[in-house]
């Protein structure tokens, strides 16, 4: 397995800039004609139209479902859901790819300018520039270009200086939606958060742990009724299925809002703990565009290898929580049972094998972060073998998530993936090349931010089993 090598965070060739892919349908995909299912809501479950369009690249399902309460932010069970007959028409479900943007870790003036404008973030801004260093190989291969433009002079100087400071984590942050984090002082994490070092003085950022979430002074103003109106109408709305290919499922807004604040509490509260966020880097000294922290097993960026331990600093990894497994478990299920529907000859246990998930890779993502396109291969050859999915949750600001066959960017196919969203991808598509091109500013649901004080970014989690 080797996932470290794959794991490219060089940055895409190319200029990035173009409009968000257009609005949560999000497809763009090379090479098929655009389609789209239409849909709505007014038939019984038990007569879900099998007009379904094929299963291959470029066609897609739509499954509506009612799933989520946001009133009372509360995950309830898949409730009885309703199709029309599904229409096809040229709209903006599926679309080609019409510019190729770059990762743009060559965009430093951008990178400054963006995240003064949306978080007043000087600490992630200095990181993020900080984070391209001259002496990234090119890991991967493929189009992805040299990151020795960006900032080369200054990763050292300012990442040695940096100083996180936020809140303290006095409280238990909950579990629950209801329970808020309470913030008490502000606070140096250098002195509140032990920093757990294993000798690896050279790079102090690594043994310091990251705040997914930003202090309450900074929070902003409290979102305005028209925007939670819309989100709340969303999240009424329930869940849609969507079979993208063979192996791969998206269930889009598949996680209530309250799900999502519990998620964002629960990294939040382990992110500050032993094992928590961290700056993972290469081996050869170049930092990911990310911070990450692993629960169940650690997974590690020098190596590409899992372990018990995070050689970096000597922490073990939070394990797992439970309410995190059933949710990857109910989800699995439902990818299941939506590719059962959608093809009359096919077991959704066949093209998406079910999965306990043993390890988690937490991602966080501020406005700036990336991730190139690689494989997810290091788990267990049997895992791999089996086509055991990794399944992913997206929660905050959405992402343009790139997904293909190759190790291309300028012909990978690209969804954007919003708050509240699970991606399945296991069997045929298990070795699919993906990775993360840019993230959108300021598209987290408000709600979401506001009960969780979560910082601008995005938080992304990926259950595997080893
Ligand atoms: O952030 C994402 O959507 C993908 C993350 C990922 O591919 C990984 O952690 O291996
Ligand atoms: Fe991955």
């Amino acid at each position: 397995m080797n996932h470290g090598e794959a794991r490219n965070d060089g940055s895409y060739s190319g200029s990035r800039g173009h409009s968000p892919a257009s609005g949560h349908r999000g497809y763009r995909r090379k090479s098929e004609t655009p389609v789209i299912v239409d849909k709505s809501l007014n038939e019984p479950s038990g007569n879900r139209s099998r007009g379904f369009q094929g299963r291959g690249r470029g066609t897609i399902s739509c499954y509506p479902k009612n799933s989520s309460g946001f009133g009372k932010y509360e995950h309830s069970p898949v409730q009885s859901w309703v199709e029309k007959p599904l229409q096809v028409s040229n709209v903006d479900c599926v679309e080609k790819r019409g510019q190729k943007h770059g990762i743009g870790s060559t965009k430093q003036p951008d990178e400054v300018a963006a995240a003064l404008k949306n978080s007043g973030d000087n600490k992630d801004l200095m990181k993020s520039s900080a984070s391209s260093s001259p002496n990234n190989r090119n890991r991967s291969g493929g189009s992805f270009v040299s990151r020795g433009r960006d900032g080369a002079g200054m990763r050292c100087g300012l990442v040695n200086q940096m100083k996180y400071v936020s809140l303290s984590c006095k409280d238990s942050v909950s579990t629950t939606s209801d329970q808020k984090v309470e913030h008490s002082s502000v606070e140096d994490h250098n002195s509140v958060h032990k920093s757990v070092d294993a000798g690896n003085s050279s790079n102090e950022s690594n043994a310091r742990l990251f705040d997914i979430v930003l202090e309450k002074k900074v929070l902003r103003l409290k979102p305005n009724l028209l925007e939670l109106n819309r989100e709340k109408k969303k999240a009424s709305k329930g869940y849609t299925g969507i079979v993208i290919r063979p192996g791969m499922v998206h269930l889009k807004n598949y996680l209530s809002i309250n799900d999502q604040v519990m998620i964002v509490n629960k990294c939040r509260q382990l992110g500050l703990g032993e094992g928590g966020f961290y700056q993972p880097g290469y081996r050869d000294g170049a930092l990911l565009h990310l911070k990450m922290m692993c629960l169940g097993k650690n997974w590690d960026p020098e190596t590409s290898r899992y372990g018990e331990t995070r050689p970096a600093d000597g922490s073990t990894p939070p394990k797992i929580p439970v309410e995190f497994s059933q949710l990857v478990e109910k989800s699995i299920k439902e990818s299941q049972s939506l590719i059962a529907t959608s093809s009359k000859n096919t077991k959704g246990e066949d093209e998406i094998p079910f999965m306990s998930p043993d390890i988690c890779i937490a991602n966080f993502y501020t406005t700036t972060g990336r991730l190139g396109l690689h494989q997810d291969k290091d788990e267990s050859k049997n895992s791999i073998r089996k086509g055991l999915p990794v399944v992913s949750f997206s929660i905050g600001d959405s992402a343009e998530f790139l997904y293909g066959d190759q190790r291309d960017d300028e012909n990978a196919d690209e969804v954007v993936l919003e708050s509240g969203d699970v991606l399945i991808f296991g069997g045929k598509s298990r070795n699919v090349f993906h990775g993360v091109r840019a993230i959108h500013t300021d598209t987290a649901p408000k709600v979401l931010v506001q009960e969780t004080s979560l910082r601008p970014g995005r938080l992304n989690l990926t259950f595997r089993q080893y």
